[in-house]
């Protein structure tokens, strides 16, 4: 097993996607062309594919990440995806069991929730009675979690332990400026275009898994039913459907949306989960077009969108950066795949800042909703060497 510290030079490694689809890394290509603070997305991919062909890209594309507040500025960088692309799907590996040398690694120094324990619960409350008083159907409340580590974790071991634990999700690892990375393994594909087809997989609605899912069968089958038959959880997940499929039906020929939600599980969590179809009307909008349509969806944000959005802006005490905004590829085609950046952290040496979001709705219950992430976290505290069962005092007052 790689070991989780000693990182190699950060700006030296590339963007690594590694999705059900298929996996690929790319080394972003070198770059100086204007205007790449620029919000719009369209318009910064088509100068960034043109700067990757003018620089001998056999397969011009870009990769890159967009912020979840609409207006801010995306990361994006040039590629050549001809070499590196690697089509066939990511093999199914089992959980790597740790040698015990690396599973106490990286130690922790400090753990900060923000908002802490309590003061998630508050928010939730406070927010539960906003959806009460019926100015808002959803909301979907964030938190962060800072480690102060006393190493610092080396991504591409982080990277491999989010593959191995989980196979089905979207890895990803994009290096930031100032020598960070965005690092997730996202369930929840936000849109995959290939042509005219379209397929998205919005979800919303959660259950913990059992610790050891294979040791409890029934148990782990008995969430899984109570998630999909939960009358909250089915009307949370109806409201953000309807608000994605309103937003992408101008554009289509046809949409297939599902009546009934499937269920979708994660090494840890159960999801509901609708997968969608769209054959568009004709092949003017590329998939970066479509992002800045269909995101903030309200599997991230709520419904009605402005309103979350403001009640967000005003009761979340922190910047989301790069969380629940979108994460992925696109080629000159206009093809291209991305997800939510959920289940994921940005790693600036020793400092690892982790972000979760729970979706409420007017019968939602602060301890639950606070649990749910804390779960949510556990993805990538995993990852980090923090196994569910061990976790540092610290660490558990901070969830
Ligand atoms: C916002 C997150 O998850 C979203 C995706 C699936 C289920 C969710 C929920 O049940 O609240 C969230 O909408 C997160 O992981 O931080």
């Amino acid at each position: 097993m790689t070991p989780l510290t000693a990182p190699p030079t950060p700006h030296t490694r590339p963007f690594a996607w590694h999705a059900p689809t298929g996996s690929f890394t790319a080394q972003p290509l070198p770059h100086t062309p204007p205007g790449l603070d620029s919000a719009d997305l369209p318009a910064l991919g088509r100068t960034l594919l043109r700067h990757a062909e003018q620089a001998g890209a056999a397969r011009p594309g870009v990769v890159g990440a967009v912020p979840f507040r609409p207006g801010a500025a995306p990361h994006l960088r040039p590629v050549d995806l001809a070499a590196p692309v690697v089509t066939r799907p990511v093999p199914v590996r089992p959980v790597p069991t740790l040698p015990v040398a690396t599973r106490t690694l990286p130690t922790l120094k400090r753990a900060v929730s923000v908002p802490d324990a309590a003061g998630f619960e508050a928010l939730v409350a406070a927010a539960v009675q906003t959806l009460r008083a019926g100015t808002l159907d959803k909301v979907v409340l964030g938190r962060l979690l800072d480690l102060h580590l006393y190493a610092a974790p080396d991504p591409d071991a982080v990277l491999a332990r989010l593959r191995a634990a989980h196979p089905a999700a979207y890895a990803f690892s994009l290096p930031l400026p100032d020598d960070a990375t965005l690092i997730g393994a996202s369930p929840e594909l936000l849109l995959r275009r290939a042509g005219r087809d379209v397929h998205l997989r919005p979800m919303a609605g959660t259950r913990p898994r059992p610790a050891d899912p294979a040791a409890d069968p029934a148990d782990d089958a008995a969430r899984a039913h109570a998630l999909l038959h939960s009358a909250k959880d089915r009307a949370e997940h109806a409201l953000m459907v309807q608000a994605i499929a309103d937003r992408l039906a101008p554009l289509c020929r046809t949409l297939s949306v599902p009546r009934t939600p499937e269920l979708a599980s994660t090494a840890t969590l159960w999801h509901l989960a609708t997968p969608i179809h769209a054959q568009l009307r004709d092949d003017s909008p590329g998939v970066l077009d479509l992002v800045p349509l269909i995101h903030p969806t309200p599997a991230v944000c709520g419904v009605p969108t402005g309103a979350a959005q403001a009640h967000l802006e005003a009761a979340e005490p922190f910047d989301r950066g790069w969380f629940g905004g979108a994460v992925g590829w696109a080629d000159g085609y206009g093809d291209g795949e991305w997800a939510v950046t959920i289940r994921c952290a940005e790693l600036r040496g020793t400092h690892a800042r982790l972000f979760a979001g729970a979706g409420l709705v007017a019968d939602s219950d602060p301890a639950g909703e606070r649990q749910e992430t804390a779960a949510k976290f556990g993805t990538v505290l995993a990852a980090l060497g923090f196994a569910p069962a061990d976790l540092p005092d610290a660490l558990l007052e901070a969830l």
